[in-house]
């Protein structure tokens, strides 16, 4: 499993090994204690999510829940490619408002573990785009909550160069993130 850290702390970036052979390939994707050893603290995943978007351009974000049942989540994506983002909304962080991008693809299996205090949302780079997620906490419609994922203040790269995005109509609803105060 390669681990990797950004200048933001609490993201962390998994890629499995894959053994390759005349098959394809074998990878353990999840394994409890390099996860709990990369992360620095011991974590339980409740729940397992798994949405598909049909069309390259859907943007699903920023989203999160609040206190007390707010997620970690670990996201891969198993089919197609997405660009993965976790904005930093810890209150007193020094990196509060700036995100962690990554690309997640099946075809580099890469799992991004975005901690409780991040807003989280991805864009679709390719159709039929399978995504799946373990969360840390069940999923809580009254603690659920957005910010506009187009705001000019978090200045985020969806990678979609001038394609015309789809949102759901929630999230483009989402108040701006000046207008936005932090549960965690
Ligand atoms: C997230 C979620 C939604 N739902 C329901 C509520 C709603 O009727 C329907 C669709 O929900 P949403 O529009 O919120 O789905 P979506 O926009 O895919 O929301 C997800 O986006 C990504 C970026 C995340 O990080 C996730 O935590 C989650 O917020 O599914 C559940 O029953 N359980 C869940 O855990």
């Amino acid at each position: 499993m390669q681990i990797d850290r950004f200048d933001i702390s609490g993201p962390v970036l998994f890629t499995p090994r894959r053994f390759v052979d005349e098959r394809g390939y074998f990878a353990e994707t999840f394994r409890q204690s390099v996860f709990v050893d990369a992360i620095g603290e011991v974590v339980q995943f409740v729940q397992d999510n798994q949405s598909l978007s049909e069309r390259k351009g859907t943007i699903r974000g920023l989203h999160y829940q609040a206190p007390p049942h707010a997620q970690g989540k670990l996201v891969r994506c198993t089919q197609g490619a997405i660009i993965d983002v976790a904005v930093d909304i810890r209150s007193g962080s020094t990196t509060y408002g700036q995100h962690v991008r990554v690309q997640l693809s099946a075809g580099n299996g890469a799992q991004l573990w975005v901690p409780p205090g991040f807003l989280h949302g991805f864009a679709t780079l390719t159709d039929h785009c399978l995504v799946q997620y373990k969360c840390t906490a069940y999923y809580d419609a009254d603690c659920d909550g957005g910010v506009a994922w187009n705001d000019p203040d978090l200045d985020i790269d969806w990678g979609l160069s001038g394609t015309d995005p789809a949102i759901s109509t929630k999230d483009a609803a989402a108040p701006a993130f000046g207008a936005f105060k932090t549960p965690f």
